[in-house]
């Protein structure tokens, strides 16, 4: 199967309509470093990631894929380009909006879960919206808790949960403020496959069951299977994607690419 090439069309919204895609990237570039050391690692990238949608991100080492969900998510700024966030654009936001922007409509998931290690599994879920000083919604809390299935531990610490349990107190807490977008990098990559396939089909479910969207990168083809869409990143661009990917489609593409840059 060969890959089809990256959707640019830019996504325009009618007066007062919400647009189809959660985020969006135009013309991004990322450059780090200056004179013989200089390193591009975005080179014009294109993108919609659409609204409640789960989206993988793939790519060799180096390709970028980091560097772009840091720029979507106001972790970095890019060098050139413009970001949107559920109509917000965040490519010319101040350090105090972008604080603000993340606590307020993203989420994130990292691959070392990072909790915090003297508060309860519940207290670690409802951190976020302690400390924006937000109301939990109790009602919600439940329907997260009970989808991650972590009913029975929310008064442990994470030191007395698995891996894989600590990995969905995260998914959780990245889920409860109902963020515009979750951003995972490399969610599963410290975790056993049983509990990568719990945390993944987790995602999977707030993206069907939850219309949450989700933007994850991994390097993993079965994980990468669980996305409704995989774009593939090569030298800082976006240069294929697949729909409704499969972990031997997936690595069809991955294969094509490493062996256009062997024979390129
Ligand atoms: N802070 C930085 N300073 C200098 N170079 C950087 C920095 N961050 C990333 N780079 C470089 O930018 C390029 C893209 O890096 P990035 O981490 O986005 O790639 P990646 O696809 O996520 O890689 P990996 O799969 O290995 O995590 C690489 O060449 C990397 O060395």
């Amino acid at each position: 199967m060969s890959p089809s090439p990256a959707s640019t069309a830019p996504t325009s919204p009618g007066p007062g309509s919400r647009s189809a895609a959660i985020a969006t990237a135009r013309g991004l570039t990322k450059t780090y470093g200056k004179g013989s050391t200089v390193v591009r690692a975005l080179a014009g990238v294109d993108v919609d990631f659409a609204r409640g949608q789960f989206t993988a991100i793939m790519g060799p080492s180096g390709s970028g894929k980091s560097t772009l969900m840091h720029c979507m998510a106001g972790l970095d700024t890019p060098t050139s380009g413009t970001v949107v966030v559920d109509d917000l654009t965040v490519s010319s936001m101040n350090q105090r909006q972008l604080t603000r922007l993340r606590r307020t409509h993203l989420g994130f998931i990292f691959q070392s879960f990072n909790l915090v290690p003297t508060l309860t599994a519940e207290e670690n879920i409802t951190l976020p919206l302690d400390i924006a000083r937000v109301p939990v919604d109790r009602a919600y809390l439940a329907e997260v808790v009970e989808a991650v299935g972590l009913g029975d531990r929310l008064k442990h610490r994470p030191a007395e949960l698995s891996g894989g349990q600590q990995q969905r107190v995260a998914c959780a807490r990245a889920l409860v403020s109902k963020p515009s977008v979750v951003f995972a990098d490399e969610p599963t990559g410290n975790l056993d496959s049983t509990s990568s396939r719990e945390v993944l089909s987790f995602l999977r479910t707030s993206v069907d069951t939850l219309g949450q969207s989700v933007v994850m990168v991994t390097h993993d083809p079965v994980a990468a299977s669980n996305a409704h869409r995989v774009l593939f990143l090569a030298d800082g661009q976006i240069v294929a994607e697949l729909s409704e990917p499969t972990p031997a489609t997936v690595l069809d593409v991955l294969g094509s690419l490493t062996r256009q840059k062997v024979t390129g």
